[in-house]
């Protein structure tokens, strides 16, 4: 552990609201939280195409491409899960800093560990999204064959078969994929990010 007493901030002469003035644009987390086949990378691939579209400056990060590279030292214990979803936290307000508007799609299944990030950030800088979706509809989606897997004896330690999902209290946003489209959660979005001056920077 580094000895943060001996450590000082330094000051940039750029702020987060001079970067926002230039994107024209306010910044903030779009947290999409959510049982694996949720939909969660699925809405936030097609909110990006349409956010970047209207000039918005965005960045996504994904679990399955972050555990590939940054964090492919953790596993899916709690432990595992917690130190994942801080430093996604930590970086996700690095970006926010930045200027962008950034999607997160993890499963992250504990809300202690959600609202630790939510703490981070200013009042409207954290939008939780909770996709919500049955565990029988995200098993018959399966689109990565895990459910499968887990079924067959193969994996453990899944979330929401034998791992715990805790859905949010009170998110910003709740996506109902059940009954939903993509095309209508994608606008249930847009449709938030516009009415609270998200895509303005006034
Ligand atoms: N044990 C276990 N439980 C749940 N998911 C598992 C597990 N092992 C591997 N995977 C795959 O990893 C993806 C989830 O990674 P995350 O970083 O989003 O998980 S977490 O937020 O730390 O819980 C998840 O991707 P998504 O399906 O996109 O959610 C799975 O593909
Ligand atoms: N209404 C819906 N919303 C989101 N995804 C849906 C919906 N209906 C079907 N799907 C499909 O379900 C799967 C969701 O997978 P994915 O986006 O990888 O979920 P997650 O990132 O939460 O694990 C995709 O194959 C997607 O096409």
């Amino acid at each position: 552990m580094t000895d943060s007493q001996n450590i000082e901030w330094h000051y940039s002469k750029v702020t987060k609201e001079q970067r926002r003035d230039l994107n024209n644009h306010k910044s903030a987390i779009v947290w999409f939280t959510g049982l694996s086949g949720s939909g969660k990378s699925t809405i936030s691939v097609e909110l990006e195409k349409e956010l970047h579209h209207l000039g918005v400056r965005t960045y996504r990060l994904d679990g399955d491409n972050i555990r590939h590279g940054l964090n492919k030292d953790l596993g899916f214990g709690p432990d595992g899960r917690k130190e994942n979803i801080r430093r996604i936290g930590e970086v996700s307000k690095l970006m926010v800093e930045a200027g962008l508007i950034v999607l997160t799609a993890f499963i992250s299944p504990y809300r202690e560990d959600r609202n630790e990030v939510r703490k981070m950030m200013e009042h409207g800088e954290f939008i939780e999204v909770f996709v919500n979706a049955s565990i029988k509809t995200c098993e018959a989606r399966d689109p990565k064959g895990l459910y499968q897997k887990v079924r067959a004896g193969k994996m453990k330690g899944f979330t929401g078969v034998d791992a715990p999902y805790e859905a949010p209290v009170n998110p910003e946003i709740i996506l109902n994929t059940d009954v939903e489209s993509i095309e209508e959660s994608v606008q249930k979005l847009m449709f938030y990010l516009k009415k609270k001056g998200y895509l303005i920077n006034d």
